[in-house]
């Protein structure tokens, strides 16, 4: 029988996908912990399975090592494949796919979310309110304010749409330029120097790779608007977070809607206890939908891989660090 190994929390919400793996001959091993694995403890439930999927566990060389003499397929469930070593899982001969689209609009949501929370201040009206305070804040509208896109991709391009309905001037960096958003949504692109300065919300969208991790630095941090408010539903590794702890504290910069950090859950409190900044606990596609979607991608390519099949949604490329 073969055996699958299931990780991700919400996967298990996914009756289609649950039903599919099972109506395959699956054993299927669910993470019962409620939070991603370490290195250490995937290297003992990995033993013996033919695919594993994964969320945001630490897939490691070693991992893969220890799965490698039955592993057929590691199937991330999402798309930012930064926690699989790909060039590990490629010298071993075991594919890595991913779930393009199916994250994407949740992820956009989320973004927009936080962009409306941190310049509304929600959270603490909120808070004020339940505590029988009636403190109004004065927030600051999205229309007519220009929003900085880095990496204007499948998500980049959900936000835009957003974006543009609440009236807003979108300009975007990315390395590959997009004739649809230009025609469509008037993006214009410009450099990251000029998006910087240019940006009242500034919201990131591109993979963790060595061109992007820290890349919102001291000196990127300085380069941007007092009033300027920064979004990451990326990766926390984008952001160095002492300079952004300094940026948010000293007013080099107005706020933050961050959904991602470098080491989850954040290793100090620092950041999400400033006042300005907005967090969640690395959600952008912990929806109901979105989970279905990519619980279904994800069994799919469980299923092709034991069944001999070619995977559809192949990713080469390492994007680790
Ligand atoms: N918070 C969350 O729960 C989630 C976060 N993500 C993150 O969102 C990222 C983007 O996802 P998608 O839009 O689906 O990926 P995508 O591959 O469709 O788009 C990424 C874009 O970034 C661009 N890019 C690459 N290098 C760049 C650079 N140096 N500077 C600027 N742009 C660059 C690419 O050209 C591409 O257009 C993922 O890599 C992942 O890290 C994705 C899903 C859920
Ligand atoms: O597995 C998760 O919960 C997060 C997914 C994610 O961040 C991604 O798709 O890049």
């Amino acid at each position: 029988m073969p055996k699958v190994v299931a990780l991700p929390r919400s996967f298990s919400r996914s009756e289609e996908a649950k039903e599919m793996l099972l109506q395959a001959g699956f054993e299927v091993i669910w993470n019962t912990e409620g939070r991603p694995l370490k290195e250490a403890e995937l290297i003992e439930v990995i033993k013996g399975a033919d695919a594993l999927i994964t969320g945001i566990d630490e897939v490691t060389a070693k991992v893969l090592e220890a799965g490698a003499p039955t592993l057929k397929v590691v199937a991330k469930y999402g798309v930012g494949y930064d926690n699989i070593d790909v060039e590990a899982a490629n010298r071993l001969g075991i594919p890595v796919t991913i779930t393009p689209g199916a994250p994407t609009r949740s992820v956009a949501e989320l973004a927009l979310t936080l962009m409306l929370s941190v310049s509304r201040h929600i959270p603490q009206m909120n808070a004020g309110v339940k505590d029988g305070g009636w403190g109004r804040i004065t927030g600051t509208e999205l229309g007519d304010k220009v929003l900085g896109v880095v990496g204007l991709g499948a998500i980049g391009a959900e936000v835009v749409k957003r974006a543009v309905a609440f009236d807003m001037k979108v300009i975007a960096y990315d390395a590959f330029v997009r004739q649809d958003m230009i025609d469509k949504y008037g993006v214009q692109y410009v450099t990251l120097p000029e998006l910087y300065a240019q940006s009242d919300f500034i919201t990131l969208h591109a993979p963790a790779i060595p061109e992007t991790v820290g890349m919102i630095n001291k000196e990127s941090l300085a380069q941007m608007k007092k009033s300027a408010i920064l979004i990451n539903t990326a990766r926390g590794d984008l952001v160095v977070e002492q300079d952004l702890y300094e940026a948010l504290s000293s007013g080099q910069i107005a706020g933050a809607g961050l959904d991602t950090f470098v080491q989850e859950p954040p290793a100090t409190l620092d950041i999400v206890s400033l006042p300005n900044v907005v967090t969640s606990p690395h959600v952008g596609s912990n929806t109901v939908e979105a989970g279905y979607r990519m619980a279904k991608m994800a069994a799919e390519e469980a299923i092709r891989a034991v069944n001999g099949e070619a995977p559809k949604f192949p990713v080469k490329i390492p994007v680790n660090k």
